[in-house]
């Protein structure tokens, strides 16, 4: 499967871009019904694609529409495992620059690993103009010092391959270390795109320590509502998760905190065949 995820590749932020591009649109692979959704979509907020599928990533940032893209660690390594040459080469880059400078064997997976994510935001920064979000390995979401040295390290080598910081995301859990470290990020100039948050809590603390952006995740809080009621189908005025992105928002915007609320992980509310729910849940979330 060339699309290495599902037709549902886009979050929505609640930033009004001023980076859309006005230049010429070129048909590609993107069909008309899908552009005029994302017509939709982009009058209302930017739209930050969310895969590291490169064919994919070009196809609709071609359309105009598409300004931003995330990336996640089973993006990466989709990417690493995927045979296809184009990804064959960022990965054995990435190999030899950790032969060529790391000395310890677990240094080395670490270090290939960080520069493999960052080898693929650099291509994908080549395809969009705004943000690229690269995350920090997981497993460290409960350790604020290993998440300080790796994320500083993802921003030196974008910076070695001539990225600005102002270009990247580093995407954290907002776990209580993740969002700590964050706090230290910012003040130096490292935005964070505060990831894997499921509660109103986690974006309450990610925006006053100062977040960028943050990522809710409102598929995952419809799937756990449908698991603990039963219950399939929702309105989109009423899916937990579309209740959940539209507090968060309306905090923001009640206490005038300028962090991005970005949702990823949507579903259509109403289940399968429903795909113009996405936009009537970002309608739904006051994502205007
Ligand atoms: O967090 C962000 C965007 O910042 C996403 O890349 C995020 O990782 C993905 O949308 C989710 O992992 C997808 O979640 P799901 O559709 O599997 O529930
Ligand atoms: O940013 C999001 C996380 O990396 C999602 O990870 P997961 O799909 O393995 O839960």
């Amino acid at each position: 499967n060339r699309h290495w995820v599902g037709p549902q590749v886009f979050t929505g932020s609640c930033a009004h871009t001023s980076q859309r591009s006005s230049g010429p649109r070129s048909r590609t692979a993107v069909t008309a019904a899908a552009e005029s959704c994302l017509a939709q979509l982009a009058s209302m907020t930017t739209l930050s694609i969310d895969t590291g599928d490169l064919t994919v990533i070009k196809e609709y940032a071609e359309t105009g529409l598409i300004t931003d893209a995330t990336t996640n660690p089973l993006f990466v390594s989709q990417a690493g495992l995927s045979g296809d040459p184009v990804y064959v080469a960022l990965l054995e880059d990435a190999i030899a620059y950790a032969r060529k400078s790391s000395t310890k064997e677990d240094d080395f997976v670490e270090l290939a690993m960080d520069k493999l994510a960052v080898n693929l935001g650099v291509a994908i920064s080549k395809l969009v103009s705004g943000y690229i979000s690269t995350e920090v390995d997981p497993r460290l979401s409960f350790n604020k010092e290993e998440t300080l040295r790796r994320a500083r390290r993802i921003i030196a080598l974008y910076e070695e391959a001539g990225i600005p910081r102002s270009r990247v995301l580093i995407k954290l859990a907002a776990t209580w270390e993740g969002i700590a470290a964050m706090k230290e990020l910012e003040s130096e100039g490292i935005t964070c795109n505060m990831t894997l948050v499921f509660g109103f809590a986690q974006a309450v603390a990610a925006a006053q320590y100062g977040a960028r952006l943050i990522s809710p995740f409102p598929g995952r809080i419809l799937d756990f509502h449908k698991k603990l009621s039963g219950k399939d189908i929702w309105e989109p005025e009423k899916d937990p998760g579309v209740v959940a992105v539209r507090r968060m928002y309306s905090y923001y915007k009640r206490y005038g905190y300028d962090t991005i609320c970005m949702p990823a992980s949507w579903r259509p509310s109403r289940g399968a065949g429903h795909d113009l729910d996405e936009i009537e849940a970002a309608r739904a979330t006051g994502n205007r």
